[in-house]
């Protein structure tokens, strides 16, 4: 299948940060995403090889921006607006004495997004490319002088992985959810009992849960490939993971075979919402750092066990 990303890298709408060594980070400014971060030459974002990265079409994969609201609303598309509109870069990218590349993109409240909601906001995206962790810091503005607005936000972030099935999580034991897939409206909340979530059962019934209070620092780790990516985070309590099984409808901007590689995290205040006083802003920060582990697990005892002594 034939990749077709009519936006090119010397296009002014890409904006590439270049650490050297191969390892960059390529944002294009319609949604400030994050179409692709490689740590020395390796790729650890998603996108679809059939997305279209033009003005117009929607794209799937990547690192995204879900802002005002999380999930569908009457007002407009899903996940809000901030991830559709073309976002202006601030500055950057600019590399400073240690090698990083930094860089700040921003958006403002214009009659578009007034439109389906009617409040003026700034918002200023910072990233940060280091040698094998990619910062980011968003800033929210509610430069109003008399009116409070209320928000959902988050990172809607692919996370590419060699085999889904491989792929587990730590730090989500006693944390309390809702599975999307399966609600009991009588017991709506649920505890997850153990510290691991995998997807062992070969990905066949999709996985859409929600937690809540999530601790600021947490792992995924991709047994196949000897990698633990860690996520050390600040103001995002909720967390979305989505892995759609083998059984879903066909997607419009997927190869259904691409399921297996990747799991959707999101990563946000994505259940409640956040309520913004005039005249004050809001900052969250995210730092996502990949270890490679170069010695492959042992044979015998579980895959955790290994890893417990170095994280
Ligand atoms: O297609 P989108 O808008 O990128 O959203 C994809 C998915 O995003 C996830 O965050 C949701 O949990 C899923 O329910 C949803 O289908």
């Amino acid at each position: 299948m034939q990749t077709h990303h009519p936006i090119r890298n010397d296009d002014p709408r890409v904006i590439r940060m270049d650490r050297g060594n191969y390892t960059t980070c390529t944002i294009i400014l319609k949604g400030a995403a994050v179409t692709s971060w490689m740590i020395e030459g390796a790729e650890q974002i998603f996108l679809s090889r059939i997305s279209k990265l033009d003005d117009y079409s929607k794209y799937r994969g990547g690192i995204s921006l879900i802002f005002p609201h999380y999930e569908s609303w009457i007002y407009g598309r899903n996940h809000g607006f901030a991830r559709d509109l073309m976002w202006s870069l601030q500055s950057g990218p600019i590399t400073d004495k240690n090698g990083d590349v930094h860089l700040t993109l921003f958006l403002t409240s214009n009659c578009f997004t007034k439109s389906s909601w009617n409040y003026d906001f700034e918002m200023h995206y910072s990233l940060i490319l280091k040698s094998s962790e990619l910062e980011t810091k968003l800033i929210i503005v509610n430069p109003s002088p008399s009116i409070t607005f209320e928000f959902q936000f988050g990172q809607h972030w692919y996370v590419k992985v060699k085999d889904v099935t491989k792929v587990f999580f730590q730090g989500l034991k006693g944390l309390t959810y809702i599975d999307k897939m399966n609600v009991n409206p009588n017991i709506p909340f649920l505890v997850r009992t153990n510290d691991v979530l995998t997807f062992t059962d070969d990905n066949k019934e999709s996985i859409d849960q929600v937690y809540f209070d999530t601790p600021d620092e947490l792992n995924i780790i991709s047994e196949e490939e000897n990698k633990i990516i860690k996520i050390t985070k600040a103001n995002m309590p909720d967390l979305n993971i989505w892995v759609p099984g083998k059984k879903i409808p066909k997607i419009n901007d997927l190869d259904l075979d691409e399921c297996a590689y990747f799991v959707v995290t999101d990563f946000g205040q994505i259940y409640h919402t956040k309520v913004l006083p005039p005249m004050s802003r809001f900052v969250t920060t995210q730092t996502i750092e990949v270890i490679k582990i170069r010695t492959p697990p042992p044979k015998h005892g579980h895959f955790l066990d290994y890893f417990e002594d170095i994280c």
